[in-house]
């Protein structure tokens, strides 16, 4: 038994939404309700030495469901960033843009100098008692590096209501301190505050502990172009982990929307990927340990084979081995490597010439639908099917052959069939790995489903048949994508993507009924 959240009544009712508080009767949980609404989640906040805080599910969450929406804390400029609109903090068109009449800063229209975001730096720009004046557009400005941590610091003054709820992000002041990134923005920032704007009211810590909050718990939010940095409160307790159970989505007021892809279980803890969950483990961690200040040990990180999908692996050296090679210690990717079949070994120099070549190829490739086929085919000798220099390349093929729907009806037959093979191959492998990567497997899903529509429509030209199975295959595809891309705002692609598929997906079944 519980006791009653207005009463203290015993009781074994709960909030079924949270499982977390407790009423005696629907009327007492009415009552409570504006109180309790804003912390009615299904998760609550625990805390462990490995972790800090982090979230953990108090009930079943459903495929598809919302856990948390949340409006950000405080937001601005990208540490490194062109002059953009200190309102909207879209970049500025040099030709089309006011200044501030107060302090001067670039804003792009009349609109945007009321927005309340601009008022931190808009009040210190004229406690200074000069102006700022930009005139370089073109490439990173170092008067932006600033923005956002003099907005993080004046949050008690702009939204006195979030400034508690920032206080008690974690800075990692301790860790960060003496490292050559906490040096850099010390000379960058910390330095730069108090000299640029003629004021002793903020102390080096203060600042530090600024730069630090935004560092650990600042998101990229793609809502403006270019993308800007937010500081959410509850969503930044969400855990790291490169097999997450939580997408991430953003609405067009760069609201952040996390998500279920797929049914998560009472007690499991909640998690998002950091780091880009399409990098192998190497760079992921080095990510990890550059931004975030900790070394990942996550499902995905602890099994070199990558959940079976060998992402890293390479081919045996001996050629008449069918083996493929892993680093011979997990914890060692910089020592031998050994082929689980025949068990021979290489220096990691081996595979770093085969890698560094591939990467160079890529980077330098002029990207069409021959020089991919030519890559794949050049590096199958070294490189497996699911490697992801190969994934990366077939990502790329499956985007560039049939880019829309008048090409798609023109494309050679083996051309299509390639684009339906990759794709078919992405999204298994995909699934596996990186479940959360929504808009992308979104966008895999959309492209599967419009060529096997297409190959249907060349089958039923020559045959007069529609094959039953290809139709409920590009019907499967076209309803994961729609699953899949449901949260993405129609400011972004992925919004066009979801809308025609939705479309698409109403034809599809109207055919299925009547064929
Ligand atoms: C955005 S904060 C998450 C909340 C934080 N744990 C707290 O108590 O405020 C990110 C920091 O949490 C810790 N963290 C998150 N995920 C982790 C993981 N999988 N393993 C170890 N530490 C992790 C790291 O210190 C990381 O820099």
């Amino acid at each position: 038994m519980n006791s009653c959240n207005v009463c203290a009544a015993q009781t074994k009712n709960k909030c079924s939404n949270c499982n977390q508080v407790s009423y005696c009767s629907v009327q007492h949980q009415k009552q409570d309700w504006r109180q309790h609404k804003a912390n009615c989640h299904p998760f609550k906040i625990a805390e462990n030495e490995l972790l800090g805080r982090h979230l953990i599910a108090t009930r079943n969450i459903k495929p598809y469901e919302i856990i948390l929406k949340e409006a950000p804390l405080v937001r601005g400029p990208a540490q490194i960033s062109a002059p953009v609109c200190l309102g909207c903090l879209n970049s500025i068109e040099p030709t089309d843009y006011i200044k501030c009449e107060m302090c001067g800063w670039p804003l792009c229209g009349k609109e945007c100098k009321s927005l309340d975001e601009h008022k931190a730096e808009c009040r210190l720009t004229q406690g200074r008692g000069q102006k700022v004046n930009v005139e370089e557009f073109n490439g990173p400005h170092p008067l932006y590096t600033c923005v956002t941590t003099v907005r993080c610091l004046l949050i008690g003054e702009t939204s006195p209501a979030n400034a508690e709820k920032f206080q008690q992000l974690e800075s990692l002041e301790d860790t960060r301190r003496g490292s050559n990134q906490w040096k850099a923005d010390l000379a960058s920032i910390g330095h730069f505050i108090p000299k640029f704007f003629k004021t002793s009211r903020f102390s080096e810590e203060e600042i530090m502990r600024a730069i630090g909050t935004l560092q650990v718990n600042g998101h990229e939010i793609p809502t403006s172009d270019p993308p800007h940095v937010a500081v959410f409160y509850v969503a930044s307790f969400t855990e790291n982990s490169c097999l997450p159970n939580l997408a991430k989505s953003f609405n067009k007021n760069g609201h952040c929307i996390l998500w279920a892809p797929k049914a998560i279980q009472k007690n499991e803890h909640l998690s998002i990927c950091y780091s880009d969950a399409l990098l192998p483990r190497p760079s992921r961690q080095h990510h990890l340990k550059q931004t975030k200040l900790f070394k990942c040990a996550c499902v995905r990180c602890q099994d070199i084979t990558d959940l079976g999908t060998y992402y890293s692996a390479i081919k045996c050296e001996d050629s008449q081995c069918v083996g493929l090679m892993l680093p011979t210690k997990l914890e060692d990717w910089n020592g031998t490597w050994s082929c689980g079949s025949c068990k021979k070994i290489v220096q990691k120099s081996y595979l770093d010439r085969i890698l560094e070549r591939a990467s160079k190829d890529i980077q330098n490739m002029d990207k069409s639908v021959d020089n991919a086929i030519k890559f794949l085919n050049h590096y199958e000798k070294w490189l497996p099917s699911q490697h992801f220099h190969m994934s990366e390349v077939k990502m790329l093929l499956v985007q560039l052959i049939a880019k829309d729907v008048q090409a798609l009806m023109v494309v050679p037959d083996d051309k299509l069939n390639l684009k339906i093979i990759y794709a078919r191959e992405l999204i298994d492998l995909y699934e596996k790995i990186t479940p959360c990567e929504v808009r992308m497997l979104g966008m895999l899903c959309f492209e599967l489903h419009s060529a096997i529509a297409e190959s249907t429509r060349r089958i039923s030209l020559q045959t007069s048949l529609s094959p039953r199975e290809l139709l409920e295959e590009s019907l499967l595809y076209v309803d994961k994508c729609v699953n899949y891309l449901q949260y993405e705002s129609d400011i972004f692609i992925e919004g066009h993507i979801l809308k025609q598929a939705k479309i698409n997906r109403d034809a599809l079944r109207m055919v299925m009924r009547i064929s």
